[in-house]
């Protein structure tokens, strides 16, 4: 037999199991639907019992048609010979026969485990692990690996060389894949750690961290799924582009109970993807913030009276300037949210009148203290007086009054320098929408500021009303990626998020566009604190970029780092990366060409990749280049992505962008799987 037609006769195999497992997922929707239909009949009975039961009913059956309509894409990939002689069928779910056997093993479930961990040095009883390709219910291709040739049957036939190089090779779509069929052992074993604590995993470029994050999450819901299935897993990324990209891999696996959501929308309610200059996020994501925002909140609102004057039985009653400053300093040194004090700041303003009306008493003023507490405090004009002097405070607002330099400089006295305020100031006074850095204060801000009263909230413009997030501390995995980008801020702002959650944390270090490390940590330590359990794995292997692309890629960073933290690329091409040089006046028609050039040879994706501030630019160069594969990112919108090909254009103004331009350099020229360019203005 020749090897085409050995493959086919391998590929009529699967596909009779194939089918099998089809059937049989038809014969269980139809079941699923059937329960469904039968828990509304339940419902019409009605005793607490009989709804009761309606709930559990429905809740499961709509769970399992969920989990069963899910893309049905890939639902059969692999496939384990055994040294019992038995044949285990791998797949996104678990489904079993009529008489209850195996037609098809979760790649979640114990039995799994040996498709990723085997090795021919230590098969754990595997001779043969096929990877089996699907297209719809069509089996397209298998590919195998022999992990115990001593022990294979005469008869068993070894088709292709390997189904990983395989999937690396193809070009890559709109959104990121699931890699369920293709983990490779040191990848599984970061998937499979215990749920408990935290679980860090490292790696350079292209080594399947964000692949191995969202497997884990999907690991953790099966496995752990009381405990992660109510209050659920939280996925944080660093764009809302990065989400887009990532968004299919989950619900593909059948998983739908996960947020995944963008650091700028981490807060209920508002999303900002607009970033900061580099200064101005380096400022805004210091931890020093954090005593700026509570001496801010401790400064009058901007238009508060600067005296209180009330007629009381004949006599003036005025507390001045002074008076007014001195309560307002004894009421925050007693602290507590400003928010919750409104009472205490009455209870304080009409204490000081009382002590202001006693100083006064003569024989024919003859105050009593409960009666002028009384009958002031139900006056409209002491109302209105608090109400202005001490107001029900909004996040925003508060954040809004910081664009006035004179106020910011007093917040901020001693604790940021001059071109610090200047930066922060310009940057809320210009712009009246938000930033990805703005959240994180915001958020600190809500929890220094506490709820406003719900009188309040009616009045509350609509702009100022983030739904009320109930489940502020509630998610029970919180997974973040790209973590070694995070500010001491936003490590504030997602540590709330998971104070009793258990964590995975996904970063590199090399990749960081953070400028101070080190108080990073300090931050991230902190939000971690109530973590026992520390477990952490690194990754090696580059899984994206050719070898030729990824030496030219590290060339950006080789001086910076210890080599050890550079991963290793395993699939050359043969094919250099592309210098091109152009005078100032050629760059926009050289970039044209170059972009054209790429989406000529490249099938898939096509990223152009340049500096934050010309990316309007560079985009206008290339619009009258119509193809709906190319994309014009600025550098840190290309964080996590990948594209078949990239331009990157002015590399040197990439790496002069900030003080951590370089790394962004690394980051942007190893976005691509096939085709590197890079254009240089001469
Ligand atoms: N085991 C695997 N099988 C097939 N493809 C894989 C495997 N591991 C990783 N890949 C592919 O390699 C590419 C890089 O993966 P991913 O984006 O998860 O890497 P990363 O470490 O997060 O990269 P970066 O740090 O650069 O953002 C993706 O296309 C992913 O599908």
């Amino acid at each position: 037999m020749s090897e085409a037609s050995e493959k086919q006769a391998e590929i009529a195999v699967e596909q009779e199991h194939v089918d099998r497992v089809y059937a049989r997922l038809d014969e269980l929707r139809s079941e699923a639907e059937a329960m469904r239909d039968k828990s509304y009949e339940y419902g019409r009975e009605a005793t607490p019992e009989a709804l009761n039961e309606r709930d559990v009913m429905l809740h499961h059956a709509n769970r399992t048609l969920q989990a069963l309509n899910a893309e049905s894409e890939g639902l059969v990939f692999g496939r384990l010979d055994l040294g019992t002689g038995d044949a285990v069928h791998i797949g996104r779910l678990g489904i079993r026969d009529q008489r209850f056997d195996n037609l098809l093993v979760d790649w979640r479930a114990p039995l799994a485990a040996a498709f990723y961990q085997a090795t021919p040095e230590h098969p754990q009883d595997v001779i043969r692990r096929r990877v089996i390709r699907c297209s719809r219910e069509q089996v397209v291709d298998v590919s195998d690996d022999l992990l115990d040739p001593d022990r294979a049957p005469s008869d068993m036939r070894v088709i292709g060389d390997g189904a990983l190089m395989a999937a690396l090779t193809r070009s890559r779509g709109e959104t990121m894949r699931n890699i369920v069929a293709t983990i490779q052992k040191e990848q599984d074993e970061a998937i499979r750690a215990p749920e408990s604590g935290v679980t860090e995993i490292t790696g350079g470029p292209g080594t399947g961290k964000t692949a191995v994050a969202l497997h884990r999450a999907a690991y953790l819901l099966y496995r752990e799924q009381r405990r992660l299935g109510g209050p659920g897993v939280l996925v944080i990324g660093p764009s809302p582009v990065f989400m887009s990209y990532i968004s299919r891999v989950l619900p593909s696996m059948g998983e739908h109970n996960v947020e995944l959501r963008a650091l700028g929308e981490v807060l209920d309610g508002i999303s900002a993807a607009r970033v900061d200059d580099p200064r101005t996020a380096e400022v805004k994501g210091s931890s020093r913030m954090v005593k700026v925002l509570r001496r801010a909140l401790r400064l009058p609102p901007p238009d508060a009276p600067e005296s209180l004057q009330l007629f009381y039985r004949g006599t003036v009653l005025k507390l001045e300037a002074d008076d007014l400053k001195r309560i307002r300093r004894t009421l925050h040194n007693k602290g507590g949210q400003p928010n919750k004090n409104r009472m205490k700041a009455a209870d304080a303003l009409l204490e000081a009148l009382w002590q202001l009306a006693r100083g006064l008493a003569d024989r024919d003023f003859q105050p009593d203290r409960d009666q002028l507490i009384s009958e002031i405090g139900e006056r409209i004009e002491f109302h209105r007086f608090l109400v202005a002097w001490w107001p029900a405070l909004y996040p925003m607002q508060v954040l809004r009054w910081l664009s006035d330099p004179e106020r910011l400089a007093r917040a901020a006295r001693r604790l940021l320098a001059a071109e610090e305020v200047d930066v922060l100031a310009k940057s809320w006074a210009e712009v009246s929408e938000w930033t990805v850095a703005d959240i994180a204060l915001i958020d600190e801000l809500r929890m220094l500021i506490g709820p406003p009263p719900k009188r309040a909230r009616r009045d509350e413009p609509e702009a100022e009303q983030p739904r009320r997030a109930s489940n502020y501390d509630e998610y029970a995995h919180v997974v973040i990626d790209e973590a070694q980008d995070l500010s001491p801020m936003q490590w504030r702002m997602v540590g709330r998020r998971g104070r009793h959650a258990s964590w995975t944390i996904v970063g590199d270090p090399v990749q960081s566009s953070w400028p101070d490390p080190a108080e990073a940590a300090t931050a991230r330590e902190e939000a971690l604190s109530a973590q026992r359990t520390h477990r952490k794995f690194t990754l090696r292997t580059n899984y994206r970029n050719s070898a030729e692309i990824f030496d030219y890629a590290s060339d950006a960073v080789r001086d910076l780092v210890n080599p050890d933290d550079l991963p290793t690329a395993v699939r050359t091409t043969g094919v250099e990366p592309d210098v091109r040089e152009a005078p100032a006046d050629q760059l926009a028609a050289t970039t044209r060409d170059a972009t054209r050039d790429l989406l000529e040879r490249a099938e898939g994706t096509i990223g152009v990749i340049t500096t934050m501030d010309r990316r309007d630019e560079v985009r206008a160069w290339l619009s009258d280049v119509d193809d709906p594969r190319l994309r014009v990112v600025g550098s840190l919108d290309s964080k996590g992505m990948e594209y078949d090909a990239v331009a990157v254009v002015d590399p040197d103004g990439l790496a002069a962008e900030s003080s951590t331009g370089r790394r962004a350099l690394y980051v942007a020229l190893s976005r691509a799987t096939q085709l590197l360019t890079a254009i240089r203005p001469s």
